[in-house]
């Protein structure tokens, strides 16, 4: 095997001077740098999957949103969690190896590691639609096969597709079973839920789907046909940047980061004052907004997703009797908005945690609750159920109809709602029926709370890794004395807020600042970035 191995190594060679690392989405940059990685990510799957006794490891091939011509490579462990921490440094060593001491690092993993040598690998993988894909995965076959790794080619997927079938074939025939092990059972089981969801309720108007020009516009006309059809118990959906054929135009001036970034409609929309809402390129953030003829544009992003969901389950485990049994909580990293959190805590009654940057944190965290609810204000999350919520809800026995209804509606959402990953379209499905459920519009979700206007700045510096933070980074460390200047621009600020922090997906620091008016903010954002700036260092 080790000569099989060196040999589909030395087709697949490193570019000298490069230094790759496993970040916050895995691996991430200009798809034509990243065969050598593929190809070890590869050898990666298969010793993590022989490490976890056989079970399926799941590696999804994108770059989310990001511009056509990157691409990425991501590990999926056995229950659809993103890729456990420690091995994220395995997966950079490898990465890193010469391309003569391939074999011998796999095999020092391996040894290190204590892995079986018996054991048998399996994988499934999946990609999104860049004109990269097919030959990435022409590396990435190339490793399972020299490792003897059985594999299943799901070729085109949403990387939370791949989230759901990894769990799938991993709990097959067993009574954690989460769904049939095919791309029909997801459509199925989400278009079962939605109905049960929706039962006698309506949804007001279309929604406009913008689907970044990306694999999500192919996947969620599929969806669509298992769909209930008609306003009651169901939904209309107008698709909108659903080309996949031209390459160049994923992502272009489109999509949820487009939107959140921006802070604006995609220029193609043409919705007027209905519900629209954008997925990124890979389909697992979600954002909404639409067009309010008194007040124009809003946005309601991942914060407004999230105390959506937390107050909508909220509610129904209250009906169902069951908010004394059950510990709801919410989960959001530092760029939540302020007035989301002070929302879910003062209005809701909820408590809410932050973590760093990072979806895996966030998971995490949220696995602590029964009911953990959590989402990046970029529009990735979804809500997590522990054992015994969903035990709760399949035996309480109901004392009343409103009780044995909210009950069905609790269990109809464990299955509506995809609880591997952030998954845009089982999120949207999910708004959707919250909205039908509160027969509300766009306009009374955004009364909900005013959030702080912000400012999110990327700074260039010399060395980002001179930063580093604490207080789930909300707090500097080093450069020493950095934070002190940040907290006296802040106080300076009515409602003001501040943090930096070095990105992990590109090479610069973030600064973040909220405050009660909007030239506040931008002038607060301007006024801390100009301090990362000055103490940012030199480029080596
Ligand atoms: C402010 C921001 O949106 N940061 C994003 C971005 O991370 P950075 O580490 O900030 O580059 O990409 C991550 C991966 O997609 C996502 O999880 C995160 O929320
Ligand atoms: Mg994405």
């Amino acid at each position: 095997m080790d000569a099989n191995i060196a040999a589909a190594a030395s087709k697949h060679p490193k570019p000298i001077d490069r230094v790759f690392q496993y970040g916050t989405a895995g691996f991430r940059m200009k798809a034509n740098l990243l065969d050598s990685v593929v190809f070890r990510v590869g050898l990666v799957a298969a010793l993590r999957s022989r490490k976890l006794g056989g079970q399926t490891i799941g590696v999804m091939i994108t770059a989310s949103h990001n511009p056509p011509e990157d691409n990425g490579i991501k590990l999926v462990d056995p229950m659809g969690e993103m890729l456990e921490n420690s091995w994220e440094a395995y997966s950079t060593e490898l990465a890193n190896a010469k391309d003569e001491d391939v074999v011998t690092v796999y095999r020092s993993l391996e040894e290190r590691l204590k892995i079986n040598k018996d054991e048998q690998a399996r994988v499934i993988f999946a990609r999104d639609t860049r004109p990269s894909g097919p030959k990435l995965v022409t590396a990435l076959v190339h490793a399972l096969e020299a490792t003897g790794t059985e594999y299943t080619d799901y070729k085109l997927l949403t990387t939370p597709q791949l989230h759901y079938l990894t769990r799938c074939t991993n709990t097959e025939g067993t009574p954690q079973s989460y769904g049939e092990v095919s791309e029909k059972g997801y459509y199925e089981k989400l278009a079962q839920a939605f109905a049960r969801a929706m039962k006698g309720k309506k949804t007001v108007g279309p929604v406009t789907i913008d689907c970044a020009n990306g694999v999500g516009g192919p996947k969620l006309a599929e969806l669509l046909k298992f769909l209930p059809k008609g306003s009651t118990g169901g939904v209309e959906i107008k698709i909108i940047n659903d080309d996949v054929l031209k390459a160049e135009v994923l992502n272009h001036d489109c999509g949820a980061d487009f939107v959140k970034t921006k802070q604006r409609a995609p220029p193609s929309s043409k919705a007027g004052n209905e519900r629209c809402c954008s997925l990124d390129g890979d389909a697992d953030r979600l954002i909404y907004y639409f067009n309010d003829p008194d007040h124009g544009f809003r946005l309601l992003d991942g914060d407004r997703i999230a105390t959506l969901a937390a107050s909508f389950i909220g509610d129904l485990a209250r009906e169902a009797g069951l908010s004394q049994d059950l510990k709801i909580g919410v989960v959001q990293t530092a760029y939540a908005n302020g007035a989301s959190t002070k929302y879910i805590e003062k209005t809701l009654g909820l408590p809410v945690v932050c973590t760093p940057t990072g979806v895996k944190w966030l998971h995490h965290a949220a696995t602590k609750f029964d009911v953990g609810v959590y989402f990046e204000a970029n529009g990735h999350g979804t809500v997590v159920f522990s054992q015994q919520a969903l035990k709760a809800f399949q035996t309480k026995v109901p004392e009343s109809p409103a009780q044995a209804n909210a009950l069905e509606t609790l269990r109809a959402l464990t299955e509506l709602i995809n609880q591997t990953v952030g998954d845009a379209l089982s999120d949207m499905l999910l708004v959707e029926t919250i909205l039908s459920h509160k027969a509300w519009t766009p306009k009374e979700w955004d009364l909900t709370y005013t959030d702080l206007p912000n400012r999110l700045v990327r700074v260039e510096v010399g060395d980002r890794n001179l930063f580093k933070t604490t207080d789930a980074e909300r707090k500097l460390v080093e450069p020493q004395g950095v934070q002190a200047q940040i907290d006296a621009l802040v106080a300076k600020y009515k409602d003001g807020r501040s943090f930096a922090r070095a990105s992990g997906t590109e090479d610069a620091v973030r600064v973040y600042a909220e405050a009660a008016t909007r030239s506040e903010a931008d002038d607060l954002a301007s006024k801390v970035a100009a301090v990362v700036k000055q103490e940012g260092g030199v480029k080596a």
